[in-house]
Formats: structure tokens, sequence, C-alpha cells
């Protein structure tokens, strides 16, 4: 592959007590791609990803976002920096309506003299801002900007966690299992998004067990076992069962694409 990476990671190492969940764990995403992450329960996925969005702090390696070597601290540094993790349990208030929930911790006020926490918040203009956001991803089957997120399917969540995420400008969109917890047809609706991200030029991490949905919409697959990458592979190349056998063991990959 021609171009840089938007994000790497290299050498990363994290120690639980005696269990390494990270053993020199190594990491590419390219602009544009989508690329999957599979591997066996245990083999390290959720501490990659918790790595590269600050969620847990690496024992050892290095993590660079377009080049630059980043240290974040804390989700909120990652997001700020335009790595946007949208986790299994989506993370939305399900009380609150889409549109607050669009803006959750960052909500719009509107101009005052007073400090920033003290101005009204702008709901029109938020609510037009989710409004838009959700056409332009497809997603005006919601007919209702005000309606609770407890009201909504789970695959309509799954896709305002996603538009939320795709919303504040990232870089890059990490998504952990996004159609675990779905039917087929809201598994297809959030594939379906998650190609749509892809068109409007966004990056995505996609992390699955769903091999049908990994081979459907994946540019590359980073297999990841016993705390490392162990190969990443174009599905073109590649049966569903060979992908199966890498990332248990069963059998190694003879040849790699470039990483
Ligand atoms: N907070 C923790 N404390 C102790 N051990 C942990 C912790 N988090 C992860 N581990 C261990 O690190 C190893 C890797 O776990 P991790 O969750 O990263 O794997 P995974 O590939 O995401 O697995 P799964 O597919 O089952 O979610 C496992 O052995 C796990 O038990």
């Amino acid at each position: 592959m021609l171009t840089a990476p938007i994000l790497t990671a290299r050498g990363l190492v994290k120690r639980y007590g005696r269990v390494t969940a990270l053993d020199h764990a190594d990491f590419d995403l390219y602009p544009g791609e989508i690329l999957a992450v599979i591997g066996d329960n245990g083999a390290g996925k959720s501490s990659m990803i918790k790595a590269i969005s600050g969620a847990i702090t690496p024992d050892e390696g290095e993590i660079r976002l377009q080049g630059q070597v980043i240290n974040f601290r804390s989700p909120i540094e990652a997001r700020k920096a335009g790595i946007e993790t949208v986790y299994q349990n989506l993370a939305l208030s399900p009380a609150l309506s889409i549109a607050d929930n669009m803006f959750l911790g960052r909500e719009l006020r509107k101009p005052g003299v007073m400090g920033q926490w003290f101005r009204k918040l702008d709901r029109s203009a938020m609510e037009k801002f989710a409004r838009d956001k959700l056409s332009e991803l497809g997603l005006m089957t919601i007919q209702n900007i005000n309606q609770a997120v407890e009201t909504l399917s789970g695959g309509q969540r799954q896709g305002v966690a996603v538009a939320r995420a795709a919303a504040f400008g990232s870089k890059v969109i990490i998504l952990d299992e996004p159609t675990a917890a779905l039917g087929v047809k809201e598994s297809r609706r959030v594939l379906e998004l998650i190609l749509d991200v892809r068109r409007r030029g966004i990056p995505i991490v996609l992390i699955s067990h769903n091999m049908p949905h990994v081979f459907e919409v994946a540019d590359r697959i980073h297999i990841h076992r016993l705390g490392r990458r162990l190969t990443v592979i174009n599905p073109k190349d590649y049966t569903m069962s060979d992908a199966v056998a890498f990332m248990t063991g069963a059998k190694l990959p003879a040849e790699a694409i470039a990483a």
C-alpha cells in the first residue's frame, strides 16, 4: 500500500498481573478503509482497541495518529483527537432524546455574556444538526428527533451511536461488535451504515466475531492471536474457514499482504 497509515501501533504490551493481554502488538489503519479485527476470545482485541482509544495505558509501545506520537490519558482525549469508539453498550442515555444523545457532553449553547455553563442550550440548533446528520447517513426512518432513545430499535440505537461518532469530525471510528445484539434486518442496516461512513472517507475499525459480516464489508482483516497481530489478510484471497483456522492456530498463514 502506497499511502501512509493514519493510525499505527508498534510493540504494544499490556499486562494484568500475570496475564499478558498484549504481547508486542502492532496495528495499522489506512485512510478510507474498513479494517476488521478478528481473534479468538481473550486474544487481546479489546485491550488493543482500549489502548488506541485511551481507555487503558499500555505498559510499552508506541501509538501514532497521522505520524504524531499520542499518549491519551482518557477516552475523552482520544475523542478530542478524532478517535471515536462505539462500544457495545453504546454509551447512550436511554431516557434522553436522539438529539440530546448526539450532543451528550458537547451541547450547543446560545450566545450570551455569561460563562459557557450559564448559557441556555440551543435546542433548535441541536435538533437541526441531529436531523441533518441522521439524514446524511440515511437514518431518517427515525421520525422524531425528540424521541427517547429507549423507544428505538437496537439497529436504530446503533445508528444513532455511529451517526454521533461520524458527526463530530472524526478521523477514525472504532466499532466494537456493532451487530452482535441485532437481528438480520437490523444488522444489514448497520452494515450499510458502515459502508456509508467509509464512502464519506472516514476509516473504520470493525471488531467482530461475525465472519460473514467481516468478509462482506472489510477491505483488510487484522488477525489477532495470543496478544499480538498474527497477520493481515485480504478477504478476497482467503476463505472464512482460512481466517478461522489462522485465528485459532489450526493453520498458519503461508503469506500475508503487507501490513
Ligand atoms: N481488566 C483486566 N484485568 C485482568 N485481566 C484482563 C483485564 N482485561 C483483559 N484481561 C485479560 O487479558 C486477555 C485479553 O483480553 P481481551 O478482552 O483484550 O481479549 P478479546 O480478544 O477482546 O476477547 P473477547 O473476544 O472475548 O472479548 C484475557 O486473558 C483477559 O482475561
